[in-house]
């Protein structure tokens, strides 16, 4: 009988104001695929059949080496030992992250890729493992951490010996290389394989009432242009602004009920939002405009990501908070669309 099993992985925010790079939130739209292994291997060897629906269906591409999630897949594979994917194996992916809004989709795609190739080398590797990996390929935690685990998720990337750091600063062409068409069983090069030990995480506790507004701008920015803009060096007075701010945030968020001022305060950002809001019109705006005075049940507001959704948390109001931002980014010409979310759990394996 073939073997049938579906990888569930979620959206995330990562940042939550303060915590560039370090914090991220699993949120309840995801990416799924349902896997098909034949039985018995088809021969000669048969390349994937990738199928696709929901969000980026139009751009994706189909052929398992050059989609993100399967090229992933097949690294975690290579360093393994296996050389190429299952004879014959079928793979349908539904996705409901949209692209490039600052809702981790490239993160979901990497976790799900990374499950996937332990899932087809039933390779059993720990979560930590799985993370490695990932980290090769998404170099920031945040995202890929909250995307495995689920929650409100702190990260960060242990210091690495001069080896290790040799070994995980490879070129992402050399971790996901170019495969030729029909690369199969007979494609010659090794990858490398991560050091071992890179991300360490902690889960927050976080407070049952609190929901999450997703106000999605009708445009995509890709995370790497959106960490072009950023300065590469920081004032003392913005980093501790940040780090007095992660530090009330994360216990701030698990405290019931949860106080708006102090939450409103602590979900401001001096590291990366002043710098991206020449990429995201509108973005100074809806964050100080709306705020627990004016729109009671609002704890905090701060750009989701590399953006350019806004993520607004909240217990009540959820309609009127979203649509008050939606006018305030018609006035600069940008539509949007929103979602009330719940946090998630983390990535699932699940039979059938
Ligand atoms: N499900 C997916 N399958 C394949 N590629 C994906 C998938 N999701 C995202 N990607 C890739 O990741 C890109 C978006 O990544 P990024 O710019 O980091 O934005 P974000 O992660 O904030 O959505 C997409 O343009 C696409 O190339
Ligand atoms: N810390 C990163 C997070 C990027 O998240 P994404 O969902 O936009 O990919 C950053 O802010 O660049």
């Amino acid at each position: 009988m073939a073997r049938q099993f579906s990888v569930k992985v979620p959206a995330t925010s990562a940042n939550i104001g303060p915590g560039f790079d370090v914090v991220g939130l699993s949120l309840s739209l995801h990416l799924t695929l349902t896997v098909t292994v034949p039985a018995v291997p088809e021969k000669p060897h048969v390349a994937p059949k990738i199928t696709y629906t929901g969000e980026g269906a139009d751009e994706v591409p189909l052929d398992a080496y050059k989609n993100l999630t399967t090229r992933v897949a097949l690294y975690v594979l290579r360093c393994n030992g296996i050389r190429s994917f299952p004879s014959g194996l079928k793979l349908h992916a539904h996705n409901e992250i949209p692209f490039g809004r600052g809702l981790g989709s490239s993160g979901a795609a990497v976790i799900a890729g990374v499950i996937l190739g332990n899932e087809l080398g039933e390779l059993n590797l720990p979560k930590e493992r799985l993370l490695d990996f990932a980290l090769m390929v998404e170099r920031h935690p945040d995202n890929v951490t909250a995307a495995l685990i689920g929650g409100f998720v702190g990260s960060y990337l242990r210091e690495l010996d001069e080896a290790d750091t040799a070994a995980a600063s490879v070129p992402l062409s050399e971790v996901l290389p170019e495969y030729p068409p029909d690369a199969g069983e007979d494609w010659g090069l090794h990858p490398p394989p991560p050091p071992d030990g890179i991300g360490h995480y902690v889960r927050f506790g976080w407070s049952e009432p609190i929901k999450a507004i997703a106000i999605i701008p009708r445009f995509e920015l890709s995370t790497a242009k959106a960490r072009e803009v950023l300065p590469s060096m920081y004032t003392r007075k913005d980093l501790v602004f940040n780090l007095q701010r992660l530090a009330v945030l994360t216990t701030a968020l698990a405290q019931n009920p949860p106080d708006p001022d102090l939450i409103y305060e602590a979900m401001k950002d001096r590291i990366h939002q002043p710098y991206r809001k020449t990429l995201i019109p509108g973005l100074p705006e809806v964050t100080s405009c709306i705020t627990p005075t004016t729109h009671p049940g609002l704890l905090g507001i701060c750009l989701s990501g590399a953006g350019p959704t806004i993520l607004a948390l909240a217990t009540t109001n959820f309609e009127k908070i979203a649509e008050d931002a939606r006018k305030i980014f018609q006035t600069q010409g940008i539509e949007v669309d929103w979602k009330l979310l719940t946090i998630a759990g983390g990535s699932q394996v699940l039979p059938g």
